[in-house]
């Protein structure tokens, strides 16, 4: 486990008695804590009583994404309960009891570590299909699964901003067909509820913010890491971006802008 980042943070009293940790005083935060109010008011995403089962991989999003959830808790007028869960996904050398361990001393509720063979399963000769296609499904089925057992109404996972533009992007190339990642997704009949705080964030200042925490980057043990699709169209937008600044936000816009009579 590596830490990154300057600065340490200090200690408040949660609501629950616990420590938590107060917010950096960067820009990161106050930009985060508005994108994460927002989509909440505008999808009403978690309510009074909700039962949230988090999915935590151990990267930035989902630590950030945990971080609001909990620190927000103490200052909003609803409560609702945070199960964090981080499905291993079955390489050599995982890090679920150091992530375990992480969740500990920082005072957060206490990390459940779902052993499972999705990575090697994906990745072996019997799979034809994309490994990360395969071993995310497979993800997140164990995550729905977890989720029924921990009757959690909720499940959060920390996608943001441009991971909803590369997933138009990735359905476009890859699949043939326009589609993207809702903030907020009734499944199984209404029975959980997928949600994504992190929707109205952009993936930079996720980026800052981790580093002001010094949240600890963990090394993916998974062979597809650097190598997958979404690394491909993620370069490629990069490059979009760059040439105009507001290409980014245009897209992101356009999102909920559909004119479907000028669809084919
Ligand atoms: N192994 C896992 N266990 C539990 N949840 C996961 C796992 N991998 C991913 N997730 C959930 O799915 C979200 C998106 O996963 P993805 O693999 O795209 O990661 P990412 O964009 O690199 O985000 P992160 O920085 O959280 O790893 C994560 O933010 C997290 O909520």
């Amino acid at each position: 486990m590596k830490r990154t980042g300057t600065k340490a943070t200090t200690k408040t009293t949660h609501r629950s008695g616990r420590q938590r940790p107060a917010p950096p005083e960067d820009r990161s935060y106050k930009v985060l804590n508005k994108a994460v109010g927002t989509a909440q008011h505008r999808y009403d995403m978690i309510a009074d009583g909700d039962r949230v089962c988090v999915g935590v991989s151990g990267g930035k999003d989902s630590l950030t994404l945990f971080w609001f959830l909990y620190e927000r808790l103490s200052r909003i007028p609803i409560s609702y309960t945070l199960f964090p869960c981080y499905v291993d996904p079955g390489f050599e050398d995982g890090f679920g009891g150091v992530l375990q361990d992480f969740f500990a001393q920082t005072g957060w509720p206490p990390l459940r570590v779902e052993s499972t063979d999705c990575g090697i399963v994906a990745h072996s000769d019997a799979n034809r299909e994309n490994p990360c296609f395969l071993c995310s499904r497979l993800r997140r089925k164990r995550l729905f699964e977890v989720s029924a057992e921990l009757d959690c109404n909720k499940l959060a996972l920390g996608h943001h901003k441009d991971d909803i533009i590369e997933s138009l992007f990735i359905n476009m190339c890859y699949a043939g067909e326009i589609s993207l990642m809702k903030p907020f997704l009734p499944m199984f009949g209404g029975k959980v509820t997928l949600v994504r705080p992190l929707a109205l964030a952009d993936e930079k200042d996720i980026q800052r913010f981790a580093g002001h925490l010094r949240f600890p980057e963990f090394k993916n043990p998974c062979p597809s890491a650097e190598t997958s699709k979404r690394s491909e169209i993620k370069a490629l937008l990069e490059a979009l971006y760059r040439g105009n600044r507001k290409v980014k936000g245009n897209i992101f816009r356009s999102l909920s802008n559909v004119k479907t009579d000028y669809l084919l």
